[in-house]
């Protein structure tokens, strides 16, 4: 990589203006700068992507109001999702979370529009003790609200299993594969990969005892966004972080594949009190 695509040890904006909020960096611990990637406020298609996933499909309301209720063809098919202060319910981690889409005639400010808002916090990238690079918020996150999605690169399972080999030889991998229990014994995964093209997810790090929580949402179309919500009040300058194994969703398990080593697993340094020692990992791709 020549130096001069590297990025200087404190941005502004990483987004380049993509997100409606700044996503600023510092390394204040030595020199290490970002790797270079191309930034994407959402995911794009990858190799195997399906084109429906990227098409609306679902039908969409003739509301005029701010706030979708319970009178919305949206909310009767798939239920509230937020509070009128855009907090997620309790409810969603047991059923499916479908916003208004493109084809509703509700305003963009409808109460069933939250993550396709963008970030409404800003969030810092920075050079952590021992975990590589994470996320810290500068502001303060009230709990159950939407911090951030994990974007990139909507690829298939075997596109996943055919970059594997270059995943192993890098220090940090980042493909997410999410699976879906929609059906009786059927499985839906969901691949992304922020390696090469992604957001400001690609750099949250994994914690024993997390302050955010992944939930699939569906907004435009079919194919879900990894949106990760805030698990508890957060202050100003705290690491953000989930779990990388949670399974958040009954009947819509949600589990990241590990791409660490199997037989030498990666030491977690979350501090947590009750950390399990090492990174969560899932054989799943590498069979
Ligand atoms: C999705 S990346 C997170 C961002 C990464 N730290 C970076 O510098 O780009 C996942 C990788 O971060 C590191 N990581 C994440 N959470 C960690 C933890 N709790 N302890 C140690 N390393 C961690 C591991 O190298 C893992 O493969």
């Amino acid at each position: 990589m020549s130096e001069e695509k590297r990025w200087p040890l404190s941005v502004r904006d990483i987004s380049n203006g993509k997100e409606n909020n700044p996503v600023s960096f510092v390394n204040e611990l030595d020199d290490e700068q970002l790797p270079i990637f191309t930034y994407t406020a959402q995911n794009v298609a990858g190799e195997g992507a399906a084109d429906e996933d990227f098409t609306t499909t679902y039908e969409g309301c003739a509301c005029k109001s701010t706030k979708c209720d319970s009178t919305c063809p949206c909310i009767t098919r798939f239920g509230e999702n937020y509070s009128a202060e855009g907090t997620l319910l309790l409810t969603c981690h047991k059923k499916p979370v479908v916003e208004c889409n493109l084809l509703c005639t509700c305003p963009l400010n409808c109460t069933n529009r939250v993550v396709q808002k963008g970030l409404q916090y800003g969030l810092q990238v920075f050079k952590t003790r021992e975990k590589g690079f994470g996320v810290r918020t500068l502001h303060f996150v009230p709990k159950s609200h939407f911090v951030c999605e994990y974007a990139g690169e909507v690829i298939s399972l075997e596109e996943a299993k055919k970059r594997i080999p270059t995943i192993m030889s890098m220090d940090c991998n980042y493909i997410f594969v999410l699976k879906e229990h929609v059906k009786k014994g059927e499985i839906l995964h969901t691949v992304i990969d922020p390696t090469y093209t992604g957001n400001v997810g690609r750099f949250i790090n994994h914690s024993c005892s997390p302050n955010l929580l992944m939930v699939p949402v569906r907004t435009h179309c079919v194919l879900p966004q990894l949106c990760l919500f805030s698990s508890r009040d957060i202050y100003p300058m705290e690491e953000l972080c989930y779990n990388y194994s949670s399974s958040n969703l009954e009947g819509q398990q949600c589990i990241r594949e590990s791409r660490d080593l199997i037989i030498n697993r990666k030491p977690c340094y979350c501090n947590s009190s009750t950390c399990e020692a090492v990174l969560p990992t899932d054989p799943f791709l590498f069979n």
